[in-house]
């Protein structure tokens, strides 16, 4: 834009504006407003913008010892853009005589205002925007370093600045829903912002509201108003927290929620603006940003104020959270000009109530005064952090073209001179992300807990197992101290019985002994019967000839029996007559005499017999002994051998006639009734070997021995036995012992043995009943005695 007319500038105020900003603006009556403006400072004359996209403090080293901390502040100064609304169709026609009184020097950054034909003053800004800037370039050059500066977590304020009608709405809050190109700062902020931040991570909440007649209302939600205005003591943040926070994440769901906002914002038909904003709007975004690669030891400060140090695993993230409003401001307009009336009218007192507020709070922040009217309206209160705060700021004054307006375009501008002065310290607001940590805290806590619990139902299990294998070993340690009480007594008994053994294997020793000593004094008594019966082969021979003795006496005998039954015969004849009587008398007699000598011989060679017999039976008892064979463990056996000895002792006896013989017998006899069959079988073999020798049978008839052996003949099943009694029997009945009852015994022995298949002792009984019956004849032919011993003959 230039000025239409062409007139000449006055080039020494220009210059001296150039050079001292401060002339400039006391040229206008503009005290300058850094009293004391450090050596450092830029000339503010030509006030050289902070760069809000790299801000000192963006570099500045965090310091972990805080729980959140600010940075300490970087003086930034409130950035003006000055933007001219192109002229529309009124102001077309209507000022169309009016020469321009604004040039504007975009590329110089500052604007001209003509004050008359021959007179102009020059205004600096930090971007003088023509009325043909692109509402991109507008963007850029107002509102995006601020944007920057937000996600860099610094607060940043947005302002539109303006008498009404000036385009302030077009610049800020243009939707850009028929040509995108109009998109205003909220859509291009918003779009950039939503380009920068993570979704996973960052959020970005947002609240609409407009500040109207002193009240603050919700744009977003109609019903809430008199919001409370909350401002931090400490921090001097401003909150609303009464207001709607809509989370954003996209840029359709931002764009429905300002058309939300500008359906609810209080608008009117003036004379200035057929759409005129009757009420501040204020946009706050909200944005919280996590910080990429930032963590590390984290000391935290106590109560006591001593550092806590926390290890790296519980060092909470960095969040920065920053805000970015974005204000609207109504338009200011002269009364008598908008033609407002009525509410109008009062709506148009409090907007310039509420933009004089502001003014004079950037005039005492400009002028470095001590006070700072922020509480005389809300509008102020609200914007305490933007001006004079921590936030970056950058005001969009817009002006129009119309010179109608001039004495509104110079307010506007002397506005935007005074904020230019104005100075923020603007803070890196970078805290630790407590919500974070806590959630993941919490997390770790559970997995800790579950872990916790998990090992201590495993420790309870461990526990468990170990009372039970305890409670074993206890058990197991009874079990062993019983067994060892068990092995002990055992060990005791065992002791005692191996004692006991030893003992009896003392005393066997003892008895075996003196069995030795017996069986030595044996043998020598063998020895002794050896020499004494030495010449038994002599015996023998004389045996032989008693026995050719014997024979001959048979022979003889023979010949006299032959003899007598001839003399019997000759006897019978003779008893007819009584001399020849007498004679077979005397014959008779002579026989008798032969008989006993018979009888005497037989005994005496029976008598040989048995001592043969004897020495036969203590050469073999005195063989086994030697051999070993006497068993000492039966007692049985001992008992056997005992009544071997004992008949043996008998046999001896027999032979020598002593009276223990009898008692040896009885022994003997006695045992028949043992319970033991071998006993009884042997010793019915010994009573049978004893009746075998006629020299015992008298003895075990007299003993009881025959009736002990029909009992048991009669009463045994056993086969050995019925044929050994059977034999004794026979042997007894053979051998003299006759009487009537032998002979019924005999003859029954004869059927039985007869029956059990014994046919030695069938023959033996037959031949006793034959012998019975000869001699039975014989002696009743003979005429001859009865038996002495019996009275069978009788
Ligand atoms: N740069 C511009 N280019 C084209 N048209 C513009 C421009 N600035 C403003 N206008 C138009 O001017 C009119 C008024 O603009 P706007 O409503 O934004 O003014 P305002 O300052 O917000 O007014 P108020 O304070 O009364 O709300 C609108 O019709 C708008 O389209």
């Amino acid at each position: 834009m230039s000025y239409r007319n062409g007139l000449a500038r006055p080039v020494q105020k220009l210059e001296r504006s150039l050079s001292v900003n401060s002339n400039c603006s006391s040229n206008n009556g503009v005290r300058p407003l850094v009293p004391s403006p450090p050596p450092s400072s830029p000339a503010p004359t030509r006030a050289k913008p902070v760069s809000p996209s790299r801000p000192a403090s963006a570099t500045g080293r965090r310091t972990p010892q805080r729980n959140s901390r600010y940075e300490s502040g970087v003086s930034s100064r409130v950035r003006v853009a000055v933007r001219l609304r192109p002229r529309n169709a009124e102001e077309i026609v209507a000022d169309a005589d009016f020469a321009d009184c604004i040039e504007l020097q975009p590329e110089l950054k500052r604007l001209k205002i003509r004050k008359n034909n021959w007179d102009c003053e020059t205004y600096e800004f930090d971007e003088v925007l023509t009325d043909f800037s692109s509402q991109k370039r507008v963007y850029e050059v107002v509102a995006k370093p601020v944007v920057e500066s937000v996600l860099e977590g610094y607060n940043g304020t947005i302002m539109a600045y303006g008498q009404t009608g000036t385009g302030k709405t077009f610049t800020l809050g243009r939707l850009g829903e028929e040509d995108i190109a109009d998109r205003g700062i909220m859509v291009r902020a918003m779009e950039d912002i939503l380009a920068d931040i993570s979704p996973e991570q960052d959020s970005i909440t947002v609240s609409y509201l407009q500040l109207y007649m002193e009240t603050v209302l919700d744009l977003l939600v109609p019903g809430k108003d008199n919001i409370p205005i909350v401002e931090d003591p400490k921090t001097g943040d401003v909150s609303l927290p009464g207001a709607t926070a809509v989370e954003i994440w996209d840029q359709t769901s931002f764009l429905d929620l300002l058309q939300t906002g500008e359906a609810n914002r209080f608008a009117a038909n003036t004379k200035l603006n057929t759409e005129s904003s009757r009420s501040h709007a204020i946009l706050m975004v909200n944005v919280k940003k996590h910080v990429k690669g930032k963590g590390g030891d984290l000391i935290l400060t106590n109560e006591n104020g001593l550092g806590v140090h926390m290890s790296k695993g519980f060092c909470p993230p960095m969040v920065r959270k920053s805000k970015l409003v974005v204000v609207d401001l109504a338009g200011s307009e002269r009364l008598d000009k908008s033609g407002s009336e009525g509410h109008a009218l009062e709506e148009a007192k409090s907007i310039n109530l509420s933009l004089t507020s502001l003014g004079k709070c950037i005039n005492a922040l400009a002028e470095g005064s001590s006070h700072i009217p922020i509480r005389d309206s809300k509008l102020t209160r609200l914007l305490r952090d933007s001006f004079g705060g921590t936030a970056r700021t950058s005001l969009v004054i817009t002006i129009g073209p119309s010179p109608r307006h001039r004495g509104e375009t110079m307010s506007t501008i002397m506005f935007g001179q005074r904020a230019m002065k104005v100075e923020n310290m603007v803070k890196l607001k970078e805290e630790f992300d407590y919500k974070s940590l806590c959630r993941r805290l919490d997390m770790e806590l559970e997995k800790r807990v579950s872990e916790i619990e998990r090992q201590g139902k495993l420790l309870l299990d461990v526990e468990e197992k170990l009372q039970e294998r305890l409670e074993e070993t206890k058990r197991a340690e009874r079990n062993l101290e019983s067994a060892l009480e068990k092995m002990a007594a055992e060990r005791a008994r065992y002791h005692k019985e191996h004692i006991e053994v030893l003992e009896s294997l003392e005393n066997e020793r003892a008895e075996r002994q003196k069995m030795e000593n017996q069986l030595q004094s044996t043998m020598q008594d063998m020895q002794h019967h050896r020499e004494v019966f030495d010449p038994c082969n002599q015996l023998k021979s004389e045996i032989l000839e008693l026995k050719l003795q014997l024979d001959k006496e048979v022979q003889l005998r023979q010949q006299a029996e032959k003899e007598l039954s001839a003399l019997k015969s000759g006897l019978t004849k003779i008893e007819s007559t009584s001399p020849e009587g007498q004679e077979a008398l005397i014959l008779s007699r002579r026989l008798e005499d032969e008989m006993k000598q018979r009888k005497n011989l037989e005994e005496e060679i029976q008598q040989l017999r048995n001592q043969l017999t004897q020495v036969t039976l203590q050469a073999d008892e005195a063989k086994r002994i030697v051999s070993g064979r006497i068993s000492f463990g039966s007692e049985s056996h001992k008992s056997f051998a005992s009544v071997n000895h004992n008949i043996d002792t008998s046999a001896n006896l027999n032979t020598s006639g002593r009276p223990q013989e009898h008692v040896g017998l009885q022994k003997v006899l006695s045992l028949l009734d043992s319970a033991d069959l071998d006993v009884r079988v042997h010793a019915v073999k010994v009573v049978a070997n004893l009746a075998a020798e006629e020299v015992n049978q008298e003895k075990i008839v007299e003993a009881g021995g025959l009736h002990s052996m029909l009992m048991l003949l009669s009463s045994t099943e056993d086969e050995t036995i019925r044929r050994v009694a059977a034999g004794a029997i026979a042997n007894l009945a053979m051998n003299g012992m006759i009487h009537e009852y032998m002979f019924n015994i005999c003859m029954y022995v004869c059927m039985h043995a007869w029956m059990d298949g014994c046919m030695h002792a069938c023959i033996c009984a037959c031949t006793y009943v034959y012998y019975v019956f000869i001699f039975f004849n014989v002696l009743r032919i003979a005429g001859g005695e009865h038996c002495k011993r019996c009275t069978l003959y009788k």
